[in-house]
């Protein structure tokens, strides 16, 4: 079993480059499968285990992948006839494979996905997708594990009003009503940057979207798509996990490839903590202050505080003065990294949906696992200020959604390293992207 260990005490400074985004990149190679004629090409993707996942996705449907990782670059031609069954061996890796659902119901008028089920996040139904498809006219019959969407003909445009604003359900309406015959409005939609980045993209492939980011979207639906190309947006979790690993160990970071607009809740938590946040041409300047304040957060639907930044936020408040609260209302268990931080010695407790954080911890190595992406990366963060040394297992949770981060933050000056399981150090090395291929698919 391989292992990131981390031996606290390090402050970081350098540069650092982030990627484009995991959330943003999933739902475009989704989208391309709409493209009844020509090729897409995909600038700035993330080399993660989730775009290898969802590259296998298209390739089962029958759409040719080529995936350049030195380039950072993938071409989709969607154009021969598709499959429209995904299995479940797929959206048991990632979820995000039910956004195929969208696309291929409006090109085929049929798809057939197995069920995704719950995570350790929480159950994460997907109800208000398929009431949005039922809505356009679909009958859903669920059974035996699967979802299978079928309409006679196009979908019709229709009025959809979401019940709260799913970034998922969102964005497979979206997808869905791009064929659809009339327009479609999505109200109470999901204003998340992914949600603009998808429907640019569904732009210049021919949609007729408008209203992307506000909390209305209407889409006038057209006959067909065709391929574009499209550049992914930088991803404002990852940048935000390197903001908080800056800040955590009082360094000075500048943090590069970074949408600051994307990430005005969490660089203004950040700055209420303590921490001084500086524009600067290439990107944002981090730096950690002698003693972080305590605060309180509650997570929210964009622009609110993003979930996925609530477990490194809790890493950081960990080493505040004073007693900070922590509540998830996205997610309803989205927790599980307590139990984690406790083992390292942390003073924290649950109650109901909020987390209590006594502030100045002192936090002691141990050995902790990922039971999640971004717990994943806030044990890492709590490793870099713990006393002695702290042993991260599970990453086949954090390879889903951070490139190289091991060697990104050793750039910055961590003691840390990735072991396999006989304890010989993979990573940081010049790694090519052959073995990265290798290794992830
Ligand atoms: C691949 C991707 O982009 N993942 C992101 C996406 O997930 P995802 O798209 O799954 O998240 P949603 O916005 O859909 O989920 C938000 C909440 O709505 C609930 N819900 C959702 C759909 C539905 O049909 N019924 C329902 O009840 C979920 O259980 C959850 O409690 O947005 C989340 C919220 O910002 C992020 O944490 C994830 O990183
Ligand atoms: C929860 C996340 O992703 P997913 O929706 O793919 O599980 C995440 O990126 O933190």
């Amino acid at each position: 079993m391989e292992k990131i260990i981390v031996r606290g005490g390090q402050q970081l400074n350098g540069t650092v480059k982030v990627e484009g985004a995991k959330n943003a990149v999933l739902p475009v190679l989704a989208a391309s499968l709409i493209a009844s004629e020509g090729k897409s090409v995909i600038t700035d993707v993330p080399v993660l285990a989730d775009v290898y996942t969802i590259n296998e996705v298209l390739r089962n449907l029958n759409a040719e992948v080529t995936f350049d990782a030195e380039q950072n670059t993938v071409e989709i031609d969607a154009s021969r006839r598709l499959r429209t069954e995904a299995p479940f061996e797929y959206v048991r890796k990632m979820r995000a494979s039910v956004l195929v659902l969208g696309p291929l119901l409006a090109r085929y008028g049929h798809a057939n996905v197995a069920m995704p089920g719950g995570c350790a996040i929480g159950s994460r139904p997907i109800d208000l997708h398929l009431k949005g498809f039922e809505a356009m006219g679909a009958d859903i019959h669920v059974g035996n594990g699967f979802v299978e969407a079928k309409v006679d003909g196009r979908l019709k445009g229709a009025k959809i009003y979401l019940d709260m604003p799913s970034v998922g359900a969102t964005e497979n309406i979206m997808m869905a009503a791009s064929l659809a015959d009339g327009v479609t409005t999505i109200e109470n939609a999901a204003k998340e940057p992914e949600i603009v980045d998808l429907a640019n993209y569904l732009n210049k492939m021919g949609a007729d979207i408008v209203g992307a980011g506000t909390e209305t979207i209407r889409i006038q639906g057209v006959e067909k798509l065709h391929g574009a190309t499209h550049t992914i947006i930088p991803d404002r979790i990852e940048a935000g996990t390197f903001m908080v690993a800056a800040a955590i160990t009082g360094g000075n970071v500048l943090v590069e490839n970074v949408e600051t607009e994307h990430l005005r809740s969490v660089i203004s938590k950040l700055e209420e903590v303590g921490v001084t946040i500086k524009e600067e041409e290439t990107g944002v300047r981090v730096i950690g202050p002698q003693e972080l304040k305590a605060t309180d957060i509650k997570t929210l639907p964009y622009p609110g505080f993003p979930t996925d930044m609530q477990s490194q936020m809790m890493a950081l408040m960990l080493k505040a003065n004073g007693t900070s609260v922590l509540t998830e209302t996205v997610f309803e268990n989205r927790f599980m990294h307590v139990e984690e931080f406790r083992r390292m010695n942390a003073k924290i407790k649950i109650e109901g949906r909020s987390v209590i954080i006594e502030g100045l911890n002192d936090l002691q190595g141990a050995e902790v696992a990922a039971t999640d992406l971004r717990a994943a990366a806030s044990l890492i963060l709590a490793g870099l200020v713990a006393e002695g040394r702290t042993r991260v297992t599970q990453l086949k949770h954090l390879d889903r959604g951070y490139v190289n981060i091991v060697g990104k933050l050793a750039a910055l000056g961590a003691d840390i390293v990735r072991v396999d399981e006989n304890d010989n150090v993979i990573e940081p090395l010049p790694v090519t992207a052959e073995e990265k291929i290798a290794k992830l698919s």
